[in-house]
């Protein structure tokens, strides 16, 4: 018997806590282990005097035949290591919640809480002013109410410290980020406590418990302190993640953020009043997030595997990138194509010029006085555009790769053009079509991996950057192939052919008969040509993703594997399935493919 509180924790604490571990391993970042640390660390601290007043009052007693021995202040050593391992657990079931949200998109809270952030706010302070009152008349009037008077005494101060500091954030964010870690292991914890109390494991001492089980022997005053303990967690981790995200999300109040804020940046976080938020930047992000969503499944799953600013300047790359793309796609002439493409080149000319210029404007306060740049986008760009262009992170992206980005986007308007001109289809061979994959891809890629280098690992040595750059560039090429082998039906209702006139002209077609008819036996064969080369650039441009720093390795292999998932779906579709449009990979299928990227790389 001596062992049956360890017994516990062989059995049922420490699986749990392997199985969450083995889940959140892919995903957990130094700033999470962190945060985790310190709250184990202040669970264990606050708790230990806590618990050697209960034992020593003989509120909680433990059969001698149960525990094996070693205490510290009269607790067991099982006891103190269900602190750290009931914070553990919770904070990784957390962690696995909280993960898909990119919290700055919560922290509009902060500054215009709306009426019923505010009354909930209010309305957790006073309840826990009055759990906290209500616990120490319990403990005043002695006897049966003891234990609850205790438990609500000690935790109730705490919840309304944090509750204080961050209620609005924490009511800002989707209950399944809050409420649902609070409850799952307050739940599993309930039926731990209510196995171990009817095995006698440990006992609440008569005479000090109300006598009330919320089910079975489950004393009412254990399922209070497992609810409690689990809030306060919750409550600290949200708090850490709202000071994170103000850190994360403002270049202009933070310019230079180390891989690990430190504790000073964040009591900097904490003290800053938020009116000093960047409302505009705020709601530019969403506006990304947004396009995000609305533009790739593949892309929007893969972001929130990125953490920190990382994350937050690779969904303003992909916005810019997408809204240029859409900019020319949507145009109806050609001489429309090139409005836009020329406006954007103009943009580019003027941040580059003006890097230096912008950048201080860039990290100023919003309400910064309307610069060359912003007013040039208000005067040649839609509103939607807006946000798109002023948020491009242009102060950590080379310019050449933008550049030739639009350049690919010019070789797009060439589709189409008058029938006289050869141009009416730009990709005459093999040539042409890797040099308009590396222009609208190949470039995505290279810009990629400079937000990995800046944000995880700015002093790479030269030689590894242009491996990873190389590799980046044909890794983008590789996807560019794989999204033309899967559009063919799609991109001929634009008049666009992307194959190479040399390879329809050995297939037997010409472009006007793919246009005609983008499916049958012969554009199978150029799919099926094209997809081969698309995996042939991959696998080995594959290789070098193991030189990404860590931290953004397994995201990167992820965004690329359920991309070139896209090809994979598409060589096992038959070609009738693929004439109604764009093939697409089951959302099921796409996460089991992010996470087998998670956990082999
Ligand atoms: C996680 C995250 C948010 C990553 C963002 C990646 C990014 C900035 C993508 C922008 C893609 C884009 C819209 C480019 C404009 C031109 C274009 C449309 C290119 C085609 C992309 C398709 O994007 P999307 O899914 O929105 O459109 P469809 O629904 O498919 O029509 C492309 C297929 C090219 C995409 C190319 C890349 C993302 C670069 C790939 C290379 C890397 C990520 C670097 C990997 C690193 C190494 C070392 C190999």
């Amino acid at each position: 018997m001596a062992y049956e509180y360890a017994l516990v924790h062989l059995k049922f604490t420490i699986p749990l806590a392997l199985v969450l571990t083995l889940l959140t391993y892919p995903i957990i970042t130094r700033v999470y282990i962190l945060q985790i640390a310190s709250l184990v660390v202040v669970a264990f601290l606050a708790t230990l005097p806590w618990d050697a007043y209960l034992i020593r009052h003989g509120v909680w007693t433990y059969p001698k035949e149960a525990i094996f021995g070693p205490r510290v202040w009269g607790i067991p050593v099982e006891e103190l290591f269900f602190f750290v391992i009931q914070t553990y657990i919770t904070s990784c079931i957390y962690l696995l919640l909280n993960k898909p949200l990119l919290h700055p998109l919560y922290l509009n809270s902060q500054r215009n809480p709306s009426s019923w952030v505010r009354k909930m706010k209010l309305a957790g302070q006073v309840v826990l002013i009055g759990l906290t009152l209500f616990g120490a008349s319990l403990i005043y009037a002695g006897g049966r109410g003891t234990y609850l008077g205790l438990i609500l005494a000690w935790a109730s101060p705490f919840a309304l410290i944090t509750w204080t500091v961050g209620g609005r954030f924490i009511l800002s964010l989707p209950w399944t980020a809050t409420t649902l870690p609070i409850l799952l292991p307050t739940a599993y914890l309930w039926l731990v406590d209510e196995l171990a109390l009817g095995r006698g494991t440990w006992a609440i001492q008569s005479g000090t418990k109300l006598e009330l089980c919320l089910f079975g022997v489950l004393e009412i005053e254990e399922a209070m302190f497992f609810l409690l303990t689990n809030a306060l967690i919750v409550f600290g981790l949200a708090v850490f993640d709202q000071y994170l995200a103000i850190i994360f999300v403002f270049p202009h109040l933070f310019p230079a953020v180390p891989r690990t804020p430190t504790p000073l940046m964040l009591v900097e976080s904490r003290l800053l009043d938020s009116s000093k938020f960047d409302q505009e930047r705020l709601d530019g992000i969403e506006d990304a997030v947004q396009r995000l969503r609305r533009k790739s499944r593949s892309f929007y799953l893969a972001n929130a595997l990125f953490s920190g600013r990382l994350r937050i300047d690779l969904i303003l790359l992909y916005s810019f990138c997408r809204l240029a793309d859409d900019l020319v796609d949507n145009a109806t002439s050609r001489a429309e194509m090139l409005s836009w493409t020329s406006k954007l080149n103009k943009f580019l000319v003027l941040s580059y010029k003006n890097n230096e210029n912008r950048h201080p404007k860039r990290v100023t306060v919003p309400d910064r006085p309307q610069d060359e740049i912003d007013t040039y986008i208000d005067e040649a760009f839609p509103d939607f555009a807006r946000s798109p262009l002023r948020l491009l992170p242009v102060e950590v992206l080379p310019s050449e790769p933008l550049y030739l980005l639009i350049e690919g986007f010019e070789m797009d308007s060439k589709f189409g053009t008058d029938k006289s001109s050869d141009a009416k289809f730009p990709i005459t061979d093999d040539e042409d079509l890797r040099k308009y994959a590396h222009r609208v891809a190949g470039t995505v890629g290279e810009l990629c991996v400079a937000l990995i280098l800046h944000h995880c690992d700015p002093n790479m040595d030269a030689q590894r950057k242009q491996m990873l750059l190389s590799a980046a560039c044909h890794m983008g090429i590789a996807l560019q192939y794989v999204n033309i082998a899967r559009d063919i039906v799609v991109d001929a209702q634009m008049g666009r052919v992307y194959f190479p006139t040399t390879w329809l002209k050995e297939a037997g077609l010409t472009p006007e008969m793919v246009l005609e008819r983008p499916y049958g036996p012969a554009v199978a064969g150029l799919r099926k040509l094209l997809l081969r080369k698309a995996f042939a650039i991959y696998k080995d441009a594959r290789q070098t993703m193991r030189l990404i720093p860590a931290e953004a390795r397994g995201p990167m292999i992820a965004a690329v594997e359920t991309y070139m998932e896209i090809g994979r779906v598409v060589r096992e579709t038959d070609d009738f399935t693929l004439r109604e449009g764009k093939a697409t990979v089951p959302t099921g299928r796409r996460i089991r493919t992010a996470l087998r990227a998670l956990f082999e790389c």
